[in-house]
This record gives C-alpha cells, sequence and structure tokens, in this order.
C-alpha cells in the first residue's frame, strides 16, 4: 500500500508508504518498482545513498545533476528529521523558481519524489540526522551543480539563519537562480 499525495508542483510528489506495526516495531516496503509505477513514477534507479549530518542546522544543497547524468531522487529520513526542498529549474517551466518544502523524519516514514529538471536540498531540524536515497543516474562530479540555497529570489522560509548554517564550501559559494544556465528547457 503506498498513499500518494500531490504537492504545489505537479511532478513532485509525497509518497507514504504503508508502515505494519506489532509489538516489534514496524515493517515497511520503502520502494517496490511495481507499486511506484501503477503510483505513475516508473523511473529506473541505479544508486542508493546516505549521508549523516551531525548538526542541526545543516544544510546540504541546492543540488543537481545536468544531462546526460541528470537525476530523479527518492528522498527519505532515517533517523531525526529535516525540512526537504526541491526547486523548479526547467527554465520553460510554468513553475519555473517556485518550490515545494516538506518535513521529512524517520517517525512520518514520508519520501519525497524528485523529478529531473528540480534542485534538491535540505536543512537538518535534529543533530544526527541521516538520509537515504535513490538516485536514476550515476553520480558525476563534471555534471554535479548547484543553486544558491538562500537566494532571496526562491523565496524559501529555511529554518536556520545564513549565519548559522553548517555548509559546504561549494554550498556557500554557488550561483543564484539569475545566473544558472539553462540546464534544463
Ligand atoms: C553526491 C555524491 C558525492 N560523492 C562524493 C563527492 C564528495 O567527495 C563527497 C561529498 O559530496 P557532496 O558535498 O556533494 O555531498 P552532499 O552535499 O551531501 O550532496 C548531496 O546533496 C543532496 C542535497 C542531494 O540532492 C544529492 O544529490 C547530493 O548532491 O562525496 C560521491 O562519491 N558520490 C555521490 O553520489
Amino acid at each position: 500500500m503506498l498513499r500518494v499525495e500531490p504537492t504545489a508542483l505537479p511532478d513532485v510528489k509525497l509518497i507514504n508508504p504503508q508502515r505494519i506495526g506489532d509489538r516489534r516495531g514496524f515493517f515497511s516496503e520503502t520502494y517496490n518498482r511495481q507499486r511506484f509505477a501503477e503510483a505513475g513514477i516508473s523511473v529506473e534507479f541505479v544508486q542508493d545513498n546516505h549521508s549523516l549530518s551531525a548538526v542541526a542546522g545543516t544544510v546540504r544543497g541546492l543540488h543537481f545533476q545536468s544531462e546526460p547524468f541528470a537525476q530523479a531522487k527518492l528522498i527519505r529520513v532515517v533517523r531525526g528529521r529535516i525540512l526537504d526542498v526541491v526547486v523548479d529549474i526547467r527554465k520553460s517551466s510554468p513553475t519555473f523558481g517556485r518550490h515545494v518544502a516538506v518535513e521529512l523524519s524517520a517517525e512520518n516514514g514520508s519520501q519525497l519524489f524528485v523529478p529531473v529538471g528540480f534542485a534538491h536540498g535540505f536543512c537538518t531540524l535534529e543533530p544526527d540526522t541521516e538520509i537515504v536515497y535513490k538516485v536514476s543516474a550515476y553520480y558525476s562530479a563534471a555534471h554535479d551543480h548547484g543553486l544558491r540555497w538562500n537566494d532571496t529570489a526562491l523565496g524559501i522560509d529555511w529554518p536556520v539563519a545564513p549565519a548559522d548554517a553548517v555548509l559546504s564550501d561549494k554550498d556557500r559559494r554557488q550561483p543564484r537562480l539569475a545566473e544558472l544556465p539553462a540546464y534544463f528547457s
């Protein structure tokens, strides 16, 4: 059983897999190709990633890879809590520059499906937060790009002040939306 909810961006989906609880805890199918396809998500995932962020207020993003390594992603949290954010960066999209922000946690088990053509990032809301995600193309450093997380043009209400955010050096210097080449039409 898979409950798929639309978001404010038509192609971005919030997925709530069923959890079957018993005295021991719960069991959940976090990915089932057939059920996802029935729900309209027919993507072949080729790589699974896992990251740990030690400090609450860590921001990773906003990231995407360009063609031919563009990635759809399926994000979930296995420990802690994040505000997960996706931004539509398809230049001719009616929702270009618009974003969706949802809370994903180990507790709610929700997943966010991020299609190709979107930048993705998150802010951790608890220490020692771990996320696990599937991607539909292999990592390629040469095709890895970013968008400035706190570009005011995006209007994202991040739960951390810029001075307090823990960021990689790379993410401190990402271009703003207006400076981004047309990676996706
Ligand atoms: C993403 C990635 C990184 N790496 C390496 C590169 C570098 O040495 C180290 C850390 O990379 P980064 O700083 O890019 O890691 P991180 O900032 O966690 O990057 C991730 O952020 C989130 C928001 C996403 O959406 C992901 O697609 C990915 O871009 O891991 C891989 O070997 N494979 C990968 O797939």
